[in-house]
């Protein structure tokens, strides 16, 4: 199980913006500039009670022209806020839309290209959640509350400096009265919040991986198969989730507390700045601006512990999509291997053992040798591990220890084009898309064209059962289309083979039961496509194992696939005759 890195439900959230940042190349330019005109915007804000506080001063002193200056100054810093604030909206929405956008590329590149025991280790789901709605979440975050945070922050700081300026005795005891209060219900919140959002994200990703495995079970559902099974875990699953939802909200409400830390830092602001005024040590002006500017940093604050709650889920959501972006940009297969391979080659497992679960080994030191052209069946009970060796022969898996090689080299170090034409697995089921079966059967690298199809669909002997489908190669397949049978899907699977043209192909047989026709079918599609190349079967129809000259038993050391003949054992698991 050393093939991949798992991923967690809820992943470390420390320095989540430090590891995003190498995601930002190429945007950070753009980011200066929108956060340049981000902090002017909020300058036009923290001026205003500045310039209330002269006018009042200018007032008592009877000073026309300075207080008229003060208003006039009070209409500029208004109508320059305006285009500045809106200018800095557009700048930073257009800059966040292309990092997220940046992002959900890396994730879908990064989910297309992860090693396929990724995929299965992990519940779909998840992975949805995470490259779909975490990322909508994060999109509509920068949409919505990104510039109100810079703002939020900005005004804090800058409020700060001009407070500073004006009155050293009227900050400090801001310092004294409020900061402290105010830290303590930040520090309660953040013992509590992030594991709160964690577990609600991870309970809402269980809940979907819930609903998803559902939606594919329609076939057992219908027949009335576990039914109470899944109640009781949809039941176990939304517990779980209005009691996450319910920590959540818990930890929202200690951020709530910084009101009554407000008034009575206002009523200490008014009974200082009073007596200051009154001794004449700072001017009336002075208390009007801490009064209105302390207004303004409350209302920050206050907008700052709602902000708090979506500032922490955007973080849970991004520490999440890094991770997944993390986990899926470790393939250990080293990339772009330059190795070049015969055409045709030997194809050869060496001493392999595989575990899906760390400590319970699925293969244990298997060794079989498929010499370019030979035709083997590979046979054994079921659970036996034959789908196990199937992928780790084509690829699709690394063995945990041992070696798979063609023509000598290890399938880790060829490119992965380079693979897919030595080697080329059709699985028990065939996957389909939506859309019609010619789009189906092109789905290889290479991108083959109608005619190239075509030919291989007439070169297979498929034709007749292509034109026997109601609309040919235009038939709607796939989800709730024109449903193919398991057999039907492996000739799809055998049509995509021959577009690709592997020295060897591996076939994992569907079923033991198929129609007549489509059994005739397979086997003369098989015998076309199988010419001089490697062909290695798991078979499970008799008929199969009479057509194939040599057949490899797996199994625990027991059993023989014809017992008439001698055998021979190869390797802890598997024998071969
Ligand atoms: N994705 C998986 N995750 C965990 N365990 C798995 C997975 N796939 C297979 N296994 C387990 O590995 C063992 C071998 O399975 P495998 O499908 O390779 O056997 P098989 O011989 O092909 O069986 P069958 O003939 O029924 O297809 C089984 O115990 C199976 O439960």
């Amino acid at each position: 199980m050393t093939e991949h890195q798992r991923l967690s439900p809820s992943p470390d959230q420390r320095r989540v913006l430090r590891r995003a940042w190498p995601h930002t190349r190429g945007h950070r330019g753009r980011i200066a500039v929108a956060l340049a005109v981000s902090a002017a915007a909020t300058l036009t804000t923290v001026a205003v009670p500045a310039v209330v506080g002269a006018g009042v001063d200018r007032l008592l002193e009877r000073d026309e022209g300075g207080l008229l200056a003060a208003a006039g100054g009070l209409v500029a810093l208004a109508l320059l806020r305006l285009v500045l604030f809106r200018q800095s909206e557009i700048l930073l929405t257009a800059t966040g839309e292309r990092v997220v956008r940046h992002l959900r590329d890396l994730a879908v590149r990064g989910l297309s290209r992860a090693p396929l025991r990724f995929l299965e280790a992990h519940p779909a789901g998840d992975l949805l959640r995470r490259t779909t709605t975490e990322i909508a979440d994060l999109a509509s975050f920068v949409r919505g509350q990104l510039p109100d945070v810079l703002n939020v922050a900005g005004y804090l700081v800058f409020t700060f400096v001009l407070l500073l300026s004006r009155s050293w005795q009227l900050t400090l005891m801001l310092l004294v009265v409020y900061v402290p209060a105010i830290l303590w219900v930040v520090s309660r919140f953040k013992k509590a919040g992030p594991p709160a959002f964690a577990a609600e994200a991870a309970a809402a990703g269980q809940v979907a991986a819930g609903y998803h495995e559902l939606v594919r079970a329609g076939e057992l559902l219908r027949t009335g198969g576990g039914t109470e099974f899944w109640r009781r875990r949809f039941l176990r699953q939304s517990e779980e989730r209005y009691r996450a939802a319910r920590r959540t909200q818990r930890g929202l409400f200690i951020i709530s507390l910084s009101r009554v830390v407000q008034g009575i830092t206002t009523a200490a602001l008014l009974g200082l700045g009073g007596l200051l005024a009154s001794g004449r040590v700072v001017s009336v002006g002075v208390v009007v601006l801490f009064i209105l500017a302390t207004r303004q940093l409350f209302d920050s604050a206050t907008q700052a512990s709602n902000l708090v709650g979506q500032v922490q889920q955007t973080l849970t959501g991004l520490a999440r999509l890094l991770d997944l972006l993390a986990a899926t940009g470790t393939d250990p297969r080293p990339s772009g291997g330059a190795a070049r391979t015969a055409e045709r080659g030997t194809l050869e497992a060496h001493d392999v053992h595989y575990a899906y679960v760390d400590g319970v080994e699925v293969l244990h030191g298997v060794s079989l040798r498929v010499t370019a052209g030979e035709r083997v069946g590979l046979v054994g009970p079921t659970g036996a591990g034959k789908t196990t060796l199937a992928k780790l022969l084509a690829g699709l898996y690394i063995p945990d220890r041992g070696h798979v090689r063609y023509d000598g080299i290890d399938l880790r170090e060829l490119d992965p084009l380079e693979l897919r034409r030595r080697v080329v697995l059709v699985p028990q089921r065939v996957h389909m898309i939506t859309g019609t079966l010619l789009d189906n059967l092109g789905l290889v690298p290479g991108d083959p064209d109608d005619r190239a199809i075509r030919r291989a669909v007439d070169d297979l002997g498929l034709t007749g059962w292509v034109d026997g489908l109601t609309g040919g190669l235009g038939t709607e397949v796939g989800r709730d289309r024109a449903r193919l049978s398991a057999g039907e899907l492996q000739l799809v699977g055998l049509v995509r083979a021959a577009l690709l043209d592997p020295a060897v192909l591996v076939l994992d047989e569907a079923t033991a039961d198929l129609d007549p026709d489509t059994a005739h079918r397979l086997e003369t599609a098989l015998d076309r496509l199988h010419a001089d190349r490697t062909l290695i079967v798991i078979a499970h129809r008799e008929s199969t194992i009479r057509r194939l000259p040599r057949v490899v038993r797996l199994d625990d050391g027991v059993s023989t696939a014809r017992p008439a003949e001698p055998q021979r054992r190869l390797r802890n698991n598997i024998q071969a005759r």
